[in-house]
């Protein structure tokens, strides 16, 4: 059986950038940005107050001055006075900084009296000044590419001039359940269906990723139920089905793709859950066979589907899985020659010390409500020694 990284490595060198497209900053929340963001402004443009007050001459902030007031410059409305010395103007928080003026008087440190202002403090040059470009300068990166565009950029690209956004096109993912036993969410239950919660768990984890993930008609255990899904196809970026993977007389769905031309790359390897994961090409279109156990499915699309969407999206994609550190929080056996992810709950420690990692005593791949109370898979290499509570290990966060 392959080993779990051989796998991953297998499945990612068939992934590559997909085309970009251009939204409205409006429409770019969430989506994958394709090529760095560069201002096209600087911001603040000029340098601006930061406060309500007055503009002056450092040199005449001195407690008790009295200065005469020039004018009056509300934010929007720069004036085209000077600032002399002996002399201020009188401005608002996001008001342009007059010509002659180095500093801001803040109102509550001014008694006025008619057009004449009595400092209550000193000041110093610069004082309650953003200086233009404080922020950013015109050609400064903003965001760089591959960033999935949260409010923030959002906000960061609309200061820097951009109303329009190239983003990555949402990958197309076909997510193609299998099985007779198969109903969906909601139909009537009868004693021998099992509800499609894979299918849409997956493609919910793949929207959420960017995808533009199609939750497609459950296919039955036969050929043609399955020829009739697989003709779809040629119009995906990645096609993954669940179930029907393994073994069994009815699990035909390997057969079938190899009947429509799948080229087959592996199909089964050396993990827990997920041991018949298949991996082929079916024409152009990359094909992840998942297995039918949810959580193992789930588990299959986290350390191999995930990763290779993040290909499609241009992302980065580090060439190992990314881990955190943890200790465990119970003794554990040896583990046999599978890599093993095991649902676990997570405990947080005192500060600086690193969480918990508590197994649970079920690991069956089609328990979903455990699944859903674990916060991270420990991940345990082939043939890893027996280990006790606290000793350090590795951990994958779930999402
Ligand atoms: N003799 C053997 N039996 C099995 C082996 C094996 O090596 N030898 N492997 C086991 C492992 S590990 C897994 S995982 C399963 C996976 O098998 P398949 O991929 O063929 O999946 P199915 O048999 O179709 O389904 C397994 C299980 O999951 C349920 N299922 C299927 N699709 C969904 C879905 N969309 N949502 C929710 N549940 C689903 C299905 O009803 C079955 O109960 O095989 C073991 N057997
Ligand atoms: O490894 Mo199968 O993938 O759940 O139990």
């Amino acid at each position: 059986m392959l080993d779990v990284a051989v796998a991953r490595a297998r499945i990612l060198e068939k992934f590559s950038a997909g085309g970009s497209e251009t939204v409205s900053l409006a429409d770019g929340c969430g989506r994958v940005l394709a090529s760095p963001l560069t201002a096209r402004l600087s911001n603040p443009p000029v340098s601006i107050s930061s406060m309500d007050g007055y503009a002056l001459k450092a040199e005449d902030a001195q407690d008790g001055a009295t200065l005469r007031i020039v004018g009056e410059a509300p934010a929007g409305h720069p004036s085209c006075l000077t600032v002399e010395k002996g002399t201020c103007l009188r401005l608002f928080t996001g008001s342009q900084i007059p010509a002659g003026a180095d500093m801001v008087m803040i109102q509550e440190n001014v008694r006025r009296e008619g057009d004449h202002a009595t400092l209550l403090s000193a000041g110093r040059v610069g004082q309650f000044i953003r200086k233009e470009g404080q922020d950013f300068r015109k050609g400064d990166i903003l965001v760089p590419a591959g960033k999935k565009i949260g409010p923030r950029d959002i906000g960061l690209a609309a200061a820097g001039g951009h109303i329009w956004l190239p983003v990555s096109r949402r990958p197309r993912i076909g997510v193609l359940a299998t099985g007779d036993e198969i109903v969906q969410p909601g139909d009537p239950a009868s004693p021998d269906s099992i509800v499609n919660s894979g299918a849409f768990m997956i493609t919910a984890l793949l929207k959420s990723l960017g995808a533009d993930a199609i939750l497609l008609p459950v296919a039955r255990d036969n050929a043609e139920s399955l020829s009739a899904a697989i003709g779809q196809a040629h119009t995906l970026d990645l096609l993954v089905t669940i179930g029907g993977a393994s073994v069994g007389t009815y699990d035909v769905v390997r057969s079938t793709l190899e009947a429509h031309g799948l080229a087959l790359d592996f199909w089964k390897i050396a993990m827990r859950p997920g041991r018949p994961l298949m991996f082929g090409q079916l024409g152009h279109t990359p094909v992840i066979g998942l297995p039918g156990n949810p959580v193992a499915a789930l588990v299959c699309s986290l350390v191999f589907v995930a990763p290779a969407l993040r290909k499609l999206l241009g992302q980065p994609v580090p060439e190992e899985m990314e881990t955190e550190a943890a200790v465990l929080g119970a003794d554990i056996g040896e583990n046999d020659q599978r890599q093993d992810f095991v649902r676990c709950r997570l405990t947080p420690q005192a500060d600086g010390q690193l969480p918990q990692a508590t197994p649970f005593s079920s690991q069956d791949s089609a328990q979903l409500n455990i699944f859903a109370q674990s916060q991270a898979l420990l991940i345990r290499a082939p043939f890893a020694p027996a280990e006790k509570a606290g000793a350090p290990c590795r951990i994958l966060r779930l999402p």
